[in-house]
């Protein structure tokens, strides 16, 4: 089983089209669900440690990979029986089920078992489980020790995490092939359990993909603070905020850090204090402005982001910023980081899933956009998608955008690439809160940055 980080995404006809490819090539869709079914019985086996396990079975080819993982696990002497609540309806399915050749018991009446195998259905849930179906499988699950979801739980819908039925959450899910939306977007992801790629040999070309550690090299032996990256933080009504982005930038690895405008006391004596002008942000040095958090939204607000706008510095732009953009297209470097709120407000509900919505914004601006939330859509106006999950639940306390607005501005003067820059920034802000545990305040998390593994 391999972990799901960096691994391409596809959704549902995506995933299709993939397997078409691969049917093209010569390979037939009776050993696609071979290769699947063995792969699921083999984990199966694995984890079920020589206890009983109760595979339910669908009427399509999520349910052929159950019927063909169970054959796999009698196979391997383990005590199996399949459940289903319909023939099974695609050739390879009624072959697998076929193959399976025993007994198979009605789904309303079957009787728990401690390993529970979900192969209801996949990729072509097309909508919400009947009462018949949802019923016995939460009974079942509620029953059983350890439920593994093969490609997707049942019940919620691939390509945009919406969960369509009220179920448990798995506690393992295998993502067959290519990981799918679902398993990052919430909530579905939250019930995925752990999520873990089985390669089936599905060529899954796809600019989106799950987001992974990044590799950050120390300073070059040569470095000064000025090489290292210089972050000016434009501060305004709430002070505190661009305190904690001015600090989190200089604990994630900038050189120098500038904070424009009012400053608290409580602020590391290495971060250097001014009072904002336009002419401050004309320092060449300065390799990110990051502007937004804790601005307010009044007059002075507007004069500092219309000055930070055409400072023409890469730049971050958060918070009250977000709000005050008259123009939304970006004429220079810029990376965006709403939160549902401020994305809403900026971009409007529209319609698609949320990596669907943050694409259309990011080709929209030109900006990256930083779409923040339980998962975080990343994408860059070019196409390419990071789709980062299961970050701490803990990160739901205020300040803690402000942190992450400063972490990527510290990446972006490091000179990467907006994209690299934010994607970075958001894989360490949810390091540095796996690192600091439970009921964190924001400064707190400024203080579990690091940028070793
Ligand atoms: N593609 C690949 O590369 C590979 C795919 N593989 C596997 O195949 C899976 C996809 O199989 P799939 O396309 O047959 O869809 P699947 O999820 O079994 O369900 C479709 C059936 O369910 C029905 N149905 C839907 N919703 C329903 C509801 N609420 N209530 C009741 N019925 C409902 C629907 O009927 P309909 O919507 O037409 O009424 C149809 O009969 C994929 O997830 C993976 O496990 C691997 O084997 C190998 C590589
Ligand atoms: N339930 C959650 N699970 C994981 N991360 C979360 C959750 N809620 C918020 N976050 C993260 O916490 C940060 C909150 O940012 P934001 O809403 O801008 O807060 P603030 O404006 O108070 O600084 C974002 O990085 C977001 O992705
Ligand atoms: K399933």
């Amino acid at each position: 089983m391999i972990p799901i980080d960096g691994q391409a995404m596809l959704t549902a006809a995506d995933t299709r089209k993939a397997e078409a490819r691969a049917i093209a090539a010569g390979v037939s869709a009776d050993e696609m669900m071979a290769r699947a079914g063995a792969a699921v019985g083999e984990q199966v086996r694995r984890l079920a440690a020589g206890a009983e396990v109760l595979v339910l079975c669908g009427p399509g080819n999520n349910g052929g990979d159950g019927y063909v993982a169970a054959a796999a696990l009698r196979r391997a002497g383990l005590p199996v029986r399949v459940a289903t609540f319909a023939p099974a309806t695609t050739p390879q399915a009624r072959a697998a089920r076929e193959r399976w050749g025993e007994e198979v018991e009605a789904l309303a009446e079957a009787l728990p078992a401690p390993i529970l195998v979900d192969a209801i259905f996949g990729i072509g849930l097309s909508r919400a489980l009947d009462e018949g179906v949802s019923g016995p499988l939460r009974r079942l699950m509620t029953a059983a020790r350890l439920t593994i979801a093969v490609d997707v739980p049942s019940g919620v819908s691939t390509d945009d995490g919406v969960c369509l039925s009220d179920l448990p959450p798995a506690n393992l899910t295998l993502a067959m092939g290519a990981v799918k939306p679902a398993h990052l977007l919430q909530p579905a992801a939250a019930q995925c359990g752990t999520v873990r790629f089985v390669d089936i040999g599905l060529e899954a070309p796809s600019r989106v993909r799950a987001a992974a550690a990044p590799v950050i090299e120390p300073p070059a032996a040569s470095a000064h603070k000025y090489s290292r990256g210089m972050v000016a933080v434009v501060a305004g009504a709430m002070p505190g905020a661009g305190a904690l982005a001015a600090s989190a930038a200089a604990r994630a690895g900038a050189g120098y850090v500038l904070l424009l405008g009012s400053a608290t006391d409580r602020l590391p004596h290495a971060i250097v204090r001014r009072r904002f002008t336009a002419e401050a942000l004309e320092d060449h040095r300065i390799g990110a402005v990051v502007i937004g958090p804790g601005l307010g939204r009044d007059e002075r607000a507007e004069e500092r982001l219309v000055g930070s706008l055409a400072s023409g510095r890469p730049l971050v732009i958060d918070g009250d910023a977000l709000r005050l953009m008259d123009d939304r297209r970006c004429a220079g470097a810029a990376i965006l980081t709403p939160h549902a709120g401020e994305f809403d407000a900026m971009f409007g509900r529209g319609s698609g899933s949320k990596i669907d919505r943050t694409v259309a914004a990011a080709e929209g601006t030109g900006a990256v956009v930083v779409h923040k939330g339980p998962d975080t859509v990343i994408a860059a106006p070019d196409g390419r998608v990071i789709v980062h999950s299961g970050s701490s639940s803990w990160l739901s306390t205020a300040g803690t955008g402000d942190v992450l607005a400063g972490v990527i501005g510290a990446r972006l003067a490091a000179g990467l690439e907006p994209m690299e820059a934010a994607v970075q920034g958001v894989w360490l802000h949810a390091e540095a809160a796996r690192r600091a545990g439970a009921a964190f305040i924001a400064d707190d998390l400024v203080d579990h940055l690091t940028l070793t593994a």
